[in-house]
């Protein structure tokens, strides 16, 4: 599927453009059905899109916002991507969000990803916006190269919901959604930033195996176009 790239002079100029364009979606998705639901990701890129989504003027008590993936940590632990988008996004206007986290409190990650499949099995059928991120190594989500369950997460056929991932790049084990929750989004989104993301992107767009590199699944096979938001 062809993706399209959106290029900025800078993060800040990205990170209104995005946030206007996720804006526009969500308000889309509750004039059509009445609520509207986001899946965004972690890592040190969204803050600013984060922070200047926050702002936007919409219904925010009829959108519920996720995570695309989670630490197996806390909200507290400053290594959660929970911490993170209460920190960022449940701010200013969009305070009047809920938020559906998927770490649970269990004995084990694969308990907290059975608990999480059940809370979030009522959103996301699919999405109406999905933004995704992407690391060094070609990693999308918890899609890690080498991951212990990357084969399961990336085959179209594994049903929705929220699987584990072990990998040595990961830190904590994962939690993350299938590729089959994320993939037909009604808005998908690449957010990258920085020269050698774009490198990388470069990389994955050319060929080789989508285990070497598994944002190749989003970008060779998601049903819905992407749109690659980038600035240096
Ligand atoms: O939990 C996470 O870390 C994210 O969901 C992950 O997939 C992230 O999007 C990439 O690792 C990029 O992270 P940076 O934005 O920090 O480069």
């Amino acid at each position: 599927m062809a993706a399209t790239m959106h290029n900025f002079a800078n993060a800040a100029e990205l990170a209104r453009n995005l946030a206007d364009k996720v804006a526009a979606s969500l308000s889309t998705a509750i004039a059509k059905k009445g609520t509207a639901e986001i899946a965004v990701s972690g890592g040190s890129t969204p803050k600013a899109f984060f922070q200047e989504l926050s702002t936007r003027d919409l219904d925010w008590t009829k959108v519920t916002i996720t995570l695309v993936d989670e630490r197996f940590v806390p909200a507290d632990n400053p290594r959660s991507n929970h911490l993170l988008v209460i920190s960022n996004l449940l701010q200013n206007k969009a305070k009047a969000a809920k938020f559906q986290p998927l770490y649970q409190p269990a004995a084990t990650v694969e308990e907290a990803a059975r608990l999480s499949t059940v809370a979030t099995a009522s959103i996301g059928n699919p999405f109406d916006v999905v933004i995704l991120g992407m690391g060094g190594d070609g990693h999308t989500a918890s899609f890690f190269p080498g991951g212990s369950n990357l084969a399961v997460a990336l085959d179209p056929k594994t049903p929705r919901g929220i699987i584990t991932m072990d990998a040595e790049g990961a830190g904590e084990p994962r939690l993350t959604f299938t590729f089959s929750s994320l993939q037909d989004a009604g808005l998908l989104v690449l957010h990258i930033e920085g020269d050698g993301k774009k490198d990388v992107l470069a990389k994955a767009e050319g060929a080789g195996d989508e285990a070497e590199m598994p944002i190749r699944a989003v970008l060779r096979r998601a049903a819905t176009p992407v749109d690659i938001y980038w600035a240096p």
